[in-house]
Formats: structure tokens, sequence, C-alpha cells
């Protein structure tokens, strides 16, 4: 299995630290706000990352934290006149609606910054020790040029990061370079006691705590979003490999961005949508396979358009699904004979063909072709003559890989086909023309029992699926 790696730029062959075990780090949402379809792009995509991981037997380990305390959040907090940790309370709790509304599975922890405020001032105070951060006023900063790593990971020079750095009003770093690990208090801000006097945590050293608390002090595979690798990740290395001398990551692996007409989707520049308004019009599983149709590497156009595009493919997917479960129930139970051998047989390379692309840096694109490919052969093999067990062998496939991307959470076995329905309704009709109410109620109970929730309308009669 290849994953790319940031660090070195190319694809490498993925062997975990120890074992079968693999520990992954996500930078989390920083909790001021519900999060946009931008951000949704990294935590469905490490949710695949996991589910493949786990698919292929690795035993993962999945920690992404909270950002809860910086400026965004005591800006919001304020403007809303409550308290910093009310804000994030709320959109913690925000956060858990949308993602679980995604099938975006639970960390293994959840950290929040300000519950690791201890843990951060015994590794700032490691940092001190060893020479590598210094106080000026309350502000502790950390000293870039002494850690002789620092541009490792975005692939800079300490001479070319100076050029771009710069000390903004009110900082007292000796270097443009230098970045904040504690924060002295300024007036209306929430404040922790330290010994270097009341303040709060900078941003990176937050990351490079709470992965090494839970994960070890080198951890497997560090992700998070492309704007993250300078400085946020950069930072995070400089910091960990400071303190303990150890490599903080083995694999760094950072997802392309989501744009909108070619431009980050952000909130800075208000050309966003959240999810929570997304899902008011698509179906969580569409949102999930327009990303995934990408690489997760591959800067991607969000639209209207290619929503839609990928919510008709999805919908053949699920079509293909309710076929096969049809076909199975009047299907013929008999031994495989030799062309359906050589059918499954090909139906097993497709399996490969998948497992072959996303262990090719998980490339989820191409994964989906292979389903897609599944299906086809279904189609021209398979008909009402088939063997019952060629048939559930190829639901079981189909289900098996397309549960790894996330999808078919809504696939129920017993479900009835559309044209199926379309033929009970009118059944049903024809039973109250003919006065039969008794068997009209019959057929609509029956519906109700499979799901099915009917309609009487003065334009006739309408059906849902019920979720
Ligand atoms: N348009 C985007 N495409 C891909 N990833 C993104 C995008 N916008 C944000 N991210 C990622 O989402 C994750 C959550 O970040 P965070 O909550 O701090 O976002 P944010 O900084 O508030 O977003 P914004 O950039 O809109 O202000 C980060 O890993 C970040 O890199
Ligand atoms: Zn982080």
């Amino acid at each position: 299995m290849k994953i790319f790696n940031t660090l070195s730029r190319k694809k490498e062959e993925f062997a975990p630290l120890s074992g079968n075990k693999v520990n992954i780090y996500t930078c989390g949402p920083t909790v001021y706000d519900f999060f946009h379809v931008g951000n949704a792009r990294v935590f469905i995509t490490f949710d695949m990352v996991r589910n493949y991981l786990k698919f292929r037997g690795y035993d993962v380990k999945f920690v992404q934290n909270f950002t809860d305390i910086d400026d965004k959040m005591i800006k919001r907090a304020n403007e809303e006149g409550i308290t910093v940790r009310e804000l994030g309370d709320r959109f913690i709790k925000e956060y858990f609606t949308d993602a679980d509304a995604l099938g975006i599975k639970r960390a293994d922890v959840h950290p929040r910054a300000t519950e690791h405020i201890g843990d951060i001032i015994d590794i700032i105070k490691i940092l001190e020790d060893k020479g590598y951060a210094y106080e000026v006023d309350g502000d502790v900063y950390y000293e870039a040029r002494k850690f002789r790593d620092y541009g490792k990971l975005s692939h800079q020079n300490p001479d070319e990061l100076e050029a771009g750095a710069r000390i903004e009003p009110g900082e007292k770093k000796k270097d443009p370079m230098d970045f904040a690990l504690w924060k002295a208090k300024k007036p209306g801000e929430p404040a922790w006691e330290s010994p270097w006097g009341e303040g709060r945590p900078g941003w990176h050293i937050e990351c490079s705590v709470m992965a090494m608390k839970y994960l070890g002090e080198t951890i497997d595979i560090h992700g998070g979003g492309p704007d993250l690798i300078f400085p946020h990740h950069e930072n995070e290395i400089a910091q960990s490999e400071a303190a303990t001398g150890k490599p903080f990551a083995k694999y760094f692996m950072h997802v392309g961005y989501l744009n909108i007409n070619n431009q980050k989707m952000s909130k800075s520049l208000g050309n966003f949508f959240t999810v929570r308004d997304i899902l008011k019009k698509y179906d969580p599983e569409v949102l999930r396979f327009f990303m995934l149709s990408s690489h997760y590497r591959s800067p991607i156009n969000f639209s209207e358009d290619f929503m839609q595009q990928a919510r008709s493919a999805l919908e053949r997917l699920y079509n293909a699904l309710y076929t096969m479960e049809h076909l199975e129930k009047t299907a013929v139970d008999k031994e495989p004979t030799a062309g359906e051998e050589q059918y499954l047989k090909i139906q097993q390379q497709n399996k490969e063909k998948f497992i072959e692309a996303m262990d090719d840096d998980f490339n989820t694109a191409d994964a989906i072709a292979a389903l897609f490919d599944m299906v086809r052969e279904f189609n021209v093999n398979i008909n009402e003559n088939s063997s019952r067990k060629v048939i559930i062998k190829t639901i079981e496939l189909l289900l098996e890989l397309g549960k790894v991307l996330g999808f078919f959470g809504k696939f129920k076995q017993g479900e009835l086909l559309d044209e199926e329905i379309q033929r009970k309704i009118e059944e049903r009709q024809q039973a109250r023309k003919a006065r039969n109410f008794a068997l009209a109620d019959k057929i609509r109970d029956e519906l109700k029992e499979k799901g099915i929730i009917l309609e009487d309308t003065p334009a006739g009669v309408r059906w849902k699926r019920q979720n």
C-alpha cells in the first residue's frame, strides 16, 4: 500500500511503526461556527482512510481535536455575549450533529484544547529548558531558527521563510519566523495561570500536545487540510521534535482544496455553504460520493451541477443493488454454471481493481469506477434464470466495497423496486374503484411495512420512502 507523504513529496510504501497498529491524528475544527463543505472534505477523507485501513486489517486509533480557544473563538463569543466555553460547547454539539449525519464515525478521542492546558504548559516548559523557547512580557515564543529541520515539511529553507514572515503589531518576538507558544492575557480574554503569568496557549502547541498525549511521541499519520502544511504542521513538527528528539509523524497527508469557482471555499471569503444547508437539499451520501469521485489530493470545484451528477451516479449504484435483490427473489437454487463461475472470477478481479486503486494512495475515483464495472458485469451476465448463490455473492461484494467508501447505508434488504411500488399503487387504485376498500387498505399497509408511505393528492397518489 502506498501513501503520498508531504514530507518527501512522494508516494511511499506504507509501513506502520508498530505491527498492524496505525495511529492517526487530524486537526479538527475551530468550533466557532457550523462547518462548511470545504471543512467536510477533510473529515470525509479521513473517515474513508480510516475505513480502508480497517478493511485492510489494521488496528486504527484515531484522534481529532477541537480548537476551542483562539482569536476567532474569542471574537465570536464576545459578539454573542457568551463565554468562550459556552460557544465551544454549542458548536461541538453542532459538529457532531452534522458529522453524524454525514456518517463520519466518532474519533476514539476528541480532545479539546482548553481541557489540556496543564499538558500544554508542561511541554512549553520542556522547550524553554531545552533552549527552544523564550519569554517576553508574559508571551512565550518558539525560536524557529534553533530547530535545524525547520521548513522540512513545506520544503522551504529558513531564509525563504524569513522573507515571507512578519512581526505583527503587539508581537514581541525576536525574529519574524518565531511563533507564539503562550499568549499573555489581554483585557476581556479568558486566561489560565502559568509560570509566565495568566494567558492562553497558541494554536500550534495544542495539536503537538494532544497528538502525543493520546498517540505517543511518534504517530503514524498526521492529516489535515492543505492550508495547514505551513505554518501549522511545520510548527507542530518543530515543537514536538525539539521536545522529544524523535520524529513527530511518519506520514503527513494533506487533502486538496475544495473550491468554488476555483477559489478556496472559506468563511472569511464568504463563499461557503454549510453542511447543515447542503443536507437540506441533498442526501449525505451524495456529498460523500461527490467528494470521493475525485482523488483526495486533487483540488475540486463544488457546484450544484456536480452534486446532481453525483446524485444520479449514486442512484445508479443503488438501483443496481435493488435490481440484484429483485432478481435474487426469483432466482434458481442451483450450483453456478461454468459461465457463472467465470462471471464470479471477473467480479473477483473487479474487487482486486478496487483494492489496487485504494492501495495506490486511496484512489477513490478509480475504486468507484471498479464498482461500476461490477454493476456492468452483472447487467450483462445475470438474469432471472441465474443461480441465487451468484446473485447473493454479487450483492455482498458490492455492499462490502461500497461501505468502505461510506455508501449504501440506506440499502435495506427486502426493499421494493420503484416499478413494484408503482404496480402495487395501481392495484390499490383498481381495488378502490371496485369499492374493495379492504383490499386497498391491505395494499397500503403492506407498502407501509416496507417503508413506503402513500399520499393521496388531488393530482393522484404520491409515494415516498420513509427514512
Ligand atoms: N476549502 C477548503 N478545502 C479543504 N479543506 C479546507 C477548506 N477550508 C478549510 N479546510 C480545512 O478544514 C479543517 C478545519 O479547519 P477550521 O475549522 O480551522 O477551518 P476555518 O479556518 O475556520 O475555515 P476557513 O478557512 O473557512 O476560515 C482544516 O483542516 C482546514 O485546513
Ligand atoms: Zn492541528
